[in-house]
């Protein structure tokens, strides 16, 4: 079958720049992120550089509804998304490069890109070298709120809860994410948890306010995983959660007060201090029976009370009830989602509840894909 000539903007017409790539890319501390649009006719991308990585999509079958304000009619095809480690920097460009997302699934080449992520500054010319086509940059936190209201405004079963006592997902329609009194899903506190945290205030589709962050990320979960443990591979972090007993290592409201500390309302199994087990042990005990999967479990409760707390104090501040955390760090992450749900719960006191998105990493380059369509590829300017 022969290619129509200037591929998506058959359906991308009336609003895309005829100059710009159906592809945007969001290169952050870990991972580097790329949605592109794919149209029917177009070849899949070869397995080779995808097959180490998830390769999730929004296809024409899912309950994705058209908004005809993008003028993205994604039943056209559909929205494609992969990861790469940002390690491997070079190669996600060759990347472009080679399975020419950026000819638009033409022959021509398309003159801009729009980039967003620190990557979009730091790589932006080694990219435009490679590619000779033009890094548009989108600043980060305004392509993340843009990415995230998208999903929520428009994919059915894209946001979630997550029911820790029954451990599975309460998936919510495009309607249930609304508040009743604004009949939108705002005002909402953003945690977006990738390498750092990076907190938002958001109060509509492009209002919103970078209220606070936090170094203690992702990133920090798993370099201090990998100085503490032998683990190489993300994935064993699910297993390891599974079989792990944090109780081996972290000291608990119990192995201090022999129960429960009953004044204070603190139960006995509560983690008084992470890792104070280890701390406290005597130098001549015999070797402690903690193994990797304990320490893998203590990590994530550490990371996770840590950051539903601060979520918490900042949903507080901010006089906003709803939270919903994106970001890679929780990607297939069910132990993370309950974690925080519990903390969310625990500290509001049944107030406040967690809520979780599909796209998590996405929403960036997601953003970034829209937010190219309506300018002429001219360089951001951020507050
Ligand atoms: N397969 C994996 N390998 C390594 N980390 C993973 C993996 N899957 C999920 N993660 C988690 O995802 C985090 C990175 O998330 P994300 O891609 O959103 O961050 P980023 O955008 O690169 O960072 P930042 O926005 O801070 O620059 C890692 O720090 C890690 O905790
Ligand atoms: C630096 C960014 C914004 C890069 O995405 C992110 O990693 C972050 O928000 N880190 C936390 C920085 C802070 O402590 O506010």
């Amino acid at each position: 079958m022969t290619e129509p000539p200037i591929g998506p903007l058959v359906v991308l017409e009336k609003k895309w720049p005829n100059n710009l790539a159906p592809v945007a890319v969001d290169i952050g501390g870990s991972f580097t992120k790329i949605v592109y649009w794919r149209p029917p006719y177009a070849p899949t991308l070869p397995e080779y550089v995808v097959r180490d990585f998830k390769d999730s999509f929004f296809s024409a079958s899912a309950p994705l509804k058209p908004d005809p304000s993008l003028a993205v009619d994604i039943s056209e095809g559909s929205l494609r998304f992969l990861k790469f480690p940002s390690s491997r920097n070079v190669e996600f460009i060759d990347f472009i490069r080679d399975t020419k997302l950026h000819h638009a699934w033409g022959e021509n080449k398309m003159k801009t890109i729009c980039a967003t992520g620190g990557g979009a500054y730091k790589y932006k010319e080694l990219a435009e070298e490679r590619l000779g086509t033009v890094f548009t940059q989108k600043d980060e936190m305004k392509c993340l709120v843009k990415g995230l209201n998208f999903c929520l405004n428009h994919v059915d079963r894209e946001a979630f809860h997550y029911n820790f006592e029954e451990d599975k997902e309460e998936f919510l329609s495009v309607d249930q994410i609304k508040s009743t009194e604004t009949n939108s899903p705002f005002p909402y506190l953003l945690v977006n948890i990738g390498s750092g945290i990076s907190i938002l205030k958001v109060e509509g589709e492009n209002k919103f306010e970078r209220v606070s962050g936090s170094s203690l990320g992702g990133g920090t979960f798993w370099g201090l995983a990998k100085a503490l443990t032998d683990i190489k591979n993300f994935d064993e972090v699910r297993e390891l959660s599974q079989s792990g007993d944090n109780r081996n290592v972290d000291l608990l409201v119990g192995d201090i007060y022999g129960g429960d500390y009953s004044t204070l309302g603190l139960k006995a199994e509560l983690i008084a201090s992470s890792f104070g087990k280890i701390a406290v042990k005597r130098e001549d005990a015999p070797p402690s029976d903690y193994n990797k999967a304990d320490v893998i479990k203590s990590l994530l409760f550490m990371i996770s009370n840590n950051i539903g707390q601060i979520a918490y104090l900042n949903a507080q501040t901010c006089g906003v009830e709803k939270i919903i955390f994106t970001g890679g760090f929780l990607q297939d992450n069910s132990y993370v989602w309950s974690r925080l749900s519990y903390a969310v719960q625990f500290w509001s006191v049944g107030k406040m509840k967690a809520t979780f998105v599909q796209h998590n990493s996405y929403l960036g380059s997601l953003g970034a894909l829209f937010s190219g369509q309506n300018d002429k590829g001219t360089k951001e300017k951020t507050k």
